[in-house]
């Protein structure tokens, strides 16, 4: 797992630790690791990292003091660095003591460092890291929007990126690899900020952390999560996932919808809705029903909405008055956001969210801007608002339902409700999706996700888990199914991935490290 902590508690262990050890010990460690990724990437580039061009974008605290002395290593061993100073005067003084006398050249002038930037054979961006107020400054912007023949490398977090959200305001610098010091931060795991990011890699400096506020679940935590029958187990104890989907327009989101669930570890799917016929055509093991919910036999879990139409009403509100889980998406949410979070004011059992942006507008819209407080909010939220603030939105949808969020899109984020009293780690945190492919927002890809996490949670698993395990399985078969990889792929052919892919995660195959243009789970 991923463990992502925000700046503040960083700098609590860092604080605590910096106590305990001589000065300059951490800096040291970060620079040294730092240095190491450098001269990796130089070798691969050129062969070697003697003669090669490295410029340094260094800024005005420790990240550019980090940057400096790494830069210093680079030229210990016979590259030719350059640090462009962003903040003439405020430099580090030891980072920059440190490259003058490894013989590294200083530059002050715009013109001068934007040409050495756009020619360099790597680029350290030391701009700003978790120190960072607003976005990229005047000075900082040009380098955000030059040219560039190299790679760029961010110290801690790329300039612009805010480190505890990832979202970025205005101009960022796009790094292909980013080297984090003693935690993954937010801004790493989520977009935008994640999309800045390139890859992430995780340089050790001894900080003691507490629980993490973020998490990104790995093969290894969806392994041990995937629901797994044992000798005893009958279909229902494997778990029956409800699947009321579909309407006279839209019975492919039936399909679609009893496609993910019946790949979901659950021991059976009961479809009720109108595309009854259509369904058994298409899966003749699932058990059909022709009414609502209530009237369906026994169920662990529902799944409620996906392409519901005009039955969405009766369909969400006979789910929500079974007393276990439930899953609400599209046709539902949109039902929901007219009742507002009233609607699941007296249940027990846990309810699951599903939106994308825009339903998550309407979601909040419908809860009065912020869980009630509608006199703060002169306007709905917009869905391009609420996707720049990927984090926040999850966490006030959560609270004002008090229910489990999954939003999705660019960085499919999952988030609980606040505790009611003392609930920590694991549940707390928010889980973020690191297998998502902007390939993924095509039609009907939200339905065989809805059924997938529908399956889990009928399968036994709590709802954060499923939503999170659910995400991560619809990411990585998007990514499976590609003929080739990058290209467009469609919901059916998800779907028909999902055994391929959970065997993989079984197997403990790891996924292909994310690309620095590739987008989120996106439905
Ligand atoms: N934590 C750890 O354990 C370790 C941390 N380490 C490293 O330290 C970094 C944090 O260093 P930090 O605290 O000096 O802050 P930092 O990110 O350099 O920025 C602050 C400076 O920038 C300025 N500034 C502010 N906003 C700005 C903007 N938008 N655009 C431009 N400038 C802006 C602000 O000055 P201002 O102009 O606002 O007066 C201030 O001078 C961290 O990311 C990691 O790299 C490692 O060395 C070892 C272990
Ligand atoms: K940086």
């Amino acid at each position: 797992m991923r463990h992502a902590h925000r700046v503040e508690v960083v700098r609590a262990a860092e604080a605590e630790l910096m106590a305990r050890l001589p000065e300059g010990t951490l800096m040291r460690r970060a620079a040294t690791g730092l240095a190491v990724t450098c001269a990796r990437l130089l070798t691969r580039r050129r062969g070697r990292v003697y003669g090669s061009r490295v410029v340094v974008l260094a800024g005005s605290g420790d990240n550019g003091g980090d940057a400096l002395y790494a830069g210093a290593e680079l030229a210990r061993r016979g590259a030719r660095v350059t640090a462009v100073l962003l903040a003439p005067g405020r430099a580090h003084g030891g980072g920059l003591a440190a490259l003058r006398a490894a013989h590294g050249r200083v530059v002050v002038e715009q013109e001068i460092g934007l040409a050495d930037f756009s020619c360099a054979d790597l680029v350290l961006d030391g701009i700003v890291g978790i120190g960072g107020r607003g976005g990229l400054r005047p000075e900082a912007e040009p380098y955000a929007r030059a040219a560039r023949t190299g790679p760029v490398v961010a110290v801690d977090v790329p300039s612009g990126v805010d480190a505890d959200t990832g979202e970025v305001a205005g101009a960022a610098l796009r790094a292909d690899v980013t080297v984090c010091f003693g935690t993954y931060k937010p801004g790493l795991l989520i977009d935008p900020g994640a999309s800045y990011a390139g890859a992430v890699q995780l340089v050790g400096i001894g900080l003691e952390l507490p629980p993490a506020g973020v998490v990104a679940l790995q093969h290894a935590d969806v392994a041990a999560l995937l629901p797994v029958p044992g000798a005893e187990s009958d279909k229902y104890r494997r778990g029956v996932v409800g699947v009321a989907a579909g309407s006279a327009r839209y019975p492919g989101a039936a399909l679609l919808a009893v496609a993910g669930a019946l790949r979901g570890g659950a021991g059976a799917v009961r479809y009720v809705g109108t595309a009854a016929e259509e369904v058994v055509r298409g899966f003749p093991e699932t058990l059909v029903t022709e009414g609502g919910p209530a009237g369906a036999g026994r169920v662990q879990a529902w799944v409620v909405g996906p392409g519901g139409g005009e039955g969405a009403d009766r369909a969400l509100a006979e789910a929500l008055a079974a007393d276990v889980p439930v899953l609400v998406d599209a046709d539902g949410l949109t039902e929901l956001a007219r009742l507002g979070p009233g609607a699941l004011a007296g249940r027990t059992a846990p309810t699951l969210l599903t939106p994308h942006t825009g339903e998550a507008a309407r979601l909040l819209a419908g809860a009065g801007g912020d869980g009630g407080t509608r006199s703060e909010q002169a306007r709905p939220p917009a869905a391009d608002e609420l996707a720049a603030a990927r984090l926040a939105t999850a966490r006030r949808l959560a609270a004002a339902y008090r229910a489990t969020v999954l939003l999705k899109g660019s960085t499919t984020v999952v988030a609980d409700p606040p505790p009611a009293s003392g609930r920590g780690y694991p549940h707390g945190a928010v889980r973020v999706n690191p297998t998502g492919t902007a390939w993924l927002a095509t039609a009907g890809s939200g339905d065989v996700l809805a059924g997938l996490a529908g399956s889990l949670l009928a399968a036994g698993l709590s709802a954060p888990d499923a939503a999170a395990v659910a995400a991560y399985l619809h990411g990585l078969a998007a990514r499976r199914t590609a003929a080739v990889p990058g290209a467009p792929v469609t919901a059916s052919e998800v779907a028909a991935a999902l055994p391929a892919v959970w065997n993989d995660v079984r197997a403990g195959e790891a996924p292909e490290p994310r690309s620095r243009t590739s987008g989120g789970t996106g439905t």
